[in-house]
């Protein structure tokens, strides 16, 4: 049986209360392996690694010896794809031509896109003249901001882990990752590929366990944590955000959504039905930026709905390296008994469930995996509970629009702000309604088209902060202005 160490000061270690939880494999529930929960000494330990390294070698290089770290890093897990590739695979059971197209290889990149970024980068200065006559020079420098804690979520492991070590680490950071208890496995691999890059010990350290009365509260919570970036949960936060206020620590939190899709009756059908075909069902609906709510205008309402039907009901699911895979499971049975539980409630709540609503027939070895159907409903009011929640499940609800003005209300009419993707040919319309739309990422005729210098982040419930590009900067860097008198 496989065991997941945490990742203190460059060494796996165990733990002081020989405390260790179960990782299970979603698609058949099979055991994986044992994980060694860090309890207060264990976060501790990693805290104050990552407070020395700050003081050590790691503090003293300068932005180029940095990037060659950074560098190495992306290379050392290209050099191990398959393993990362299996761990991911094994943990979370998406298909392997997923993992292996976004992210896997987004993992490695995501330590290279912010080489450039941190290289390029300037501070503004400006040049007065002082009530002496004399004049002085203001200019800014950044620094890190320190030790960072990086919470992360169960959908996308390895790709939202170093979407944040990345640039924390570019800045000159050190880190604390707390990876999600479902996923501890990409997260401990990368260790071996810090030691093997000869990253200095202490900068990169990783606390295994849950959120509440363990690894979480107790890292968001120490006082040596300078900042925290948070992707999950609105719910988790929340608590999070209560958790930085002692101390007056900043956080960055990718939240929740409730994306729409807007589809015109001028959109390119194919390309609307090929890409919310993706939004709604990829990964298994489990993806924040995820579609869950479809307007369609009316005259192609019944059109729509019938090719996304079919869409729907081809895809099928089964083991992750099987190439006839389109769907793999849910991450777990407590997210399978939730999603069902949505499924059940759009029924008692009047849908017409157009497909899926249950768990798919599959052969006896995967029978008690986490599997669910990929699941479409029409005729449900604005105010439904599956039209207004995060289900974060492979499901979404049509509905039909008029106008433009009608849309753009439904739309906005949700406590979320992190996605839409709009349908048309109209350039205009398109631009009017990606600035009306309230959420951080607008799509125009596409979905998940990711360019990284770009701001990622959500409105609303979904979220503070910006990262991506220099945004990640504002966040893992304190600017500080020098003035010189001359
Ligand atoms: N906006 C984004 O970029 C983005 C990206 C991916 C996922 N998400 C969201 O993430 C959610 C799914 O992920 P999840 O179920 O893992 O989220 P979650 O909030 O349940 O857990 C995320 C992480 O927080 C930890 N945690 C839980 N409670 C905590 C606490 N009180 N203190 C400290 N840590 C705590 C968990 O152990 C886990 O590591 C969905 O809501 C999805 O929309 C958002
Ligand atoms: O900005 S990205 O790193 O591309 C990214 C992709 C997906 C998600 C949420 O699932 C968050 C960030």
């Amino acid at each position: 049986m496989k065991e997941f160490l945490n990742f203190i000061n460059g060494e796996y270690v165990r733990n002081a209360s020989g405390k260790t939880f179960e990782n299970r494999n979603p698609v058949d529930n099979g055991l994986i392996g044992k994980v060694w929960e860090a309890g207060q000494p264990e976060v501790d330990a990693a805290v104050a690694a990552a407070k020395a390294a700050l003081k050590g070698d790691w503090g003293r290089m300068s932005v180029v010896e940095r990037c060659k770290l950074l560098d190495a890093l992306a290379i050392g897990i290209n050099q191990r794809f398959d393993d990362f590739l299996q761990a991911e695979i094994a943990d979370t059971g998406k298909p392997n031509h997923l993992a292996s197209h976004v992210d896997i290889p987004r993992g490695a990149a995501n330590f290279q896109i912010f080489i450039d970024t941190i290289k390029s980068v300037s501070t503004e200065s400006f040049n007065m003249r002082t009530h002496d006559g004399k004049t002085a020079l203001s200019y800014g420098v950044r620094t890190p901001r320190g030790v960072i804690a990086v919470v992360c979520p169960w959908n996308l492991p390895l790709l939202l882990m170093t979407w944040k070590v990345g640039p924390a680490l570019a800045c000159g950071n050190t880190v604390v990752v707390k990876p999600s208890e479902e996923t501890p496995a990409t997260a401990t691999l990368l260790g071996e590929v810090m030691n093997a890059v000869g990253m200095p010990a202490g900068v990169y350290n990783v606390v295994h366990g849950f959120g509440p009365d363990s690894a979480g509260e107790f890292l968001t919570r120490h006082p040596d944590v300078n900042g925290i970036t948070f992707t999950g949960e609105t719910r988790t936060g929340t608590a999070i955000m209560k958790a930085a206020a002692e101390g007056i620590r900043p956080v960055s939190l990718e939240l929740g959504g409730k994306n729409a899709a807007v589809v015109f009756d001028d959109c390119d059908f194919q390309v609307a039905v090929d890409t919310v075909t993706r939004s709604a069902f990829e990964n298994c609906g489990q993806v924040c930026l995820g579609t869950e709510r479809v307007y369609v205008q009316r005259p192609l309402f019944d059109k729509f709905v019938a090719a996304l039907k079919a869409r729907a009901e081809a895809m099928t699911p089964g083991l992750p390296f099987d190439p006839a895979t389109r769907i793999g499971p849910l991450i777990s049975k407590e997210h399978q008994a939730k999603v069902l539980g949505y499924y059940q409630k759009a029924v008692d709540e009047g849908a017409t469930v157009v497909t899926g609503g249950g768990v798919p027939e599959m052969p006896e070895a995967l029978k008690d995996g986490c599997w669910v159907q990929p699941t479409i409903w029409t005729g449900l009011s604005e105010t439904a509970s599956v039209v207004t929640e995060e289900i974060f499940g492979p499901c979404c609800h049509i509905a039909p629009f008029d106008t433009e003005d009608e849309v753009l209300a439904k739309v906005n009419a949700n406590r979320y702000g992190l996605a839409t993707a709009i349908f048309t040919q109209d350039i205009g319309r398109a631009n009017r309604m990606a600035q009306g739309i309230e959420v951080g990422l607008a799509w125009i005729n596409s979905w998940f088209l990711r360019d990284l210098r770009t701001p990622f982040g959500g409105s609303k419930q979904s979220g503070i902060g910006r990262e991506g590009g220099v945004h990640s900067l504002e966040f893992y860097t304190e600017l500080r202005n020098v003035m010189v008198k001359l």
